[in-house]
């Protein structure tokens, strides 16, 4: 009913369609209603200060923590700045190195598809991921690599157990990352490079996470030994209209979705400044809210292994990604995730008295295979499973 009419008779006035947003978390599809002639539940994202993280004083340390669970269980997302990565290492190298990778020529990315690998490492083209069912497809291309005990950059531990289910069986002993080593050599030491920055960091933040949570500093870091962590560059093109006949009303750079990692790191390389498209945050009052690029900054969100551990104090908050300002758009996704072997429980001081623990115990990297699978679902592994039955 338009403002200020009046209902004339007693029949309930009639209400528009609640708007719903779908979205792909943990739990599997989920469902989320627009409350309508509501406010947003938070119309921005927090900015959080790293330069005490490490100070030799616990409550200097102990104020960022505050700050970091306070993000974390308002908004599940929070800008980090002042955290110590140079802006080279940062942002120049990596801009460059992604977009020089993003424009080599279709047949040398097609050279390390993913669907070449039986870890789903590599590269992914326009489209090969659908988010979101309104759409043709994911509006990206991407170029994923992951924890590989084989690649020596990582420096796995000598003892590491490789035979957990997240790996697969690996008689060869070859790496299961793929790289564009003779077209684009620089690609991997730059991104090798980062990737050793924001493990760093992703640690200095769990720890701050810990302290937030009551723990002692160090009481995730015996499930991070080798972590499970992605690494995911992506490109996104000016959203083009949704062409006829493809069934599609929307077009979308990533659909509505959580990640299933830890915490995730996400570097805005080069973005449509002003607020109006790029990462977009859903409220539990369903309102989209603008993640702008924040030069320097990092923004970091809550996984659904965080969700999971912290009995949903801190929430794996749905976001998307909406390029429709008309420029290319690059970004670096840095996924840190516990070791496969780890086994995610609830944190003691998650469950007061009289409180449910509602989630039973998962192994890290079981839970993390079943996802991966589930959203790579053209890969032949995630083919192969579904006939199965496994997935
Ligand atoms: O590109 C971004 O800003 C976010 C990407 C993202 O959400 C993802 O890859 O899970
Ligand atoms: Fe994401």
């Amino acid at each position: 009913m338009a403002p200020g009419v009046l209902a004339t008779d007693s029949s309930p006035a009639p209400q528009p369609p609640a708007e719903s947003i779908s979205f792909h978390a943990g739990k599997g599809k989920g469902i989320r209603f627009v409350v309508p002639g509501s406010k947003p539940t938070f119309t921005s994202i927090p900015t959080v200060d790293f330069s005490l993280a490490n100070s030799p004083h616990l409550p200097e340390r102990q104020s960022v923590a505050a700050a970091v669970g306070r993000a974390f269980k308002e908004t599940g997302f929070m800008y980090a700045v002042n955290h110590g990565i140079p802006s080279a290492q940062l942002s120049d190298a990596p801009l460059q190195a992604v977009r020089d990778f993003f424009a080599l020529p279709a047949a040398d990315k097609m050279a390390v598809h993913i669907n070449k690998s039986a870890a789903i490492r590599g590269y992914e083209a326009l489209y090969e991921t659908r988010l979101d069912h309104r759409t043709q497809g994911d509006m990206k291309e991407a170029f994923n690599c992951a924890d590989d005990p084989w690649e020596p950059e990582q420096r796995a531990p000598a003892d590491l157990d490789t035979t957990f289910s997240h790996y697969p069986a690996n008689p060869s002993g070859k790496p299961l990352n793929q790289w564009p080593d003779d077209a684009l050599p620089a690609f991997r030491q730059t991104l090798c490079a980062y990737r050793e920055a924001v493990a760093a960091f992703a640690r200095t933040i769990l720890r701050m996470v810990a302290l937030a949570l009551e723990q002692d500093e160090q009481y995730f870091e015996h499930m991070c030994r080798f972590p499970m962590a992605g690494l995911r560059a992506l490109r996104y093109p000016p959203a083009a209209p949704v062409p006829e006949g493809s069934g599609a009303t929307e077009t979308i750079g990533i659909g509505a979705h959580a990640d299933y990692s830890f915490i995730t790191l996400v570097n805005q390389l080069s973005s449509p400044a002003g607020g109006e498209g790029g990462l977009e945050v859903l409220t539990p009052s369903g309102h989209w809210i603008a993640a702008p690029p924040v030069p320097g900054s990092l923004v970091v969100n809550v996984g659904d292994f965080l969700e999971r551990a912290s009995n949903d104090r801190f929430v794996s908050t749905v976001h998307r990604v909406k390029n429709c300002v008309g420029a290319e758009r690059h970004s670096l996704a840095y996924f840190f995730s516990p070791s496969s072997d780890a086994v995610i429980k609830t944190v003691p001081s998650c469950v007061v008295e009289g409180e449910e623990d509602k989630y039973e115990e998962i192994r890290a990297g079981d839970w993390q295979l079943q996802r991966l699978l589930r959203a790579r679902y053209k890969h032949p592994a995630s083919v192969k499973a579904r006939e199965n039955g496994e997935i």
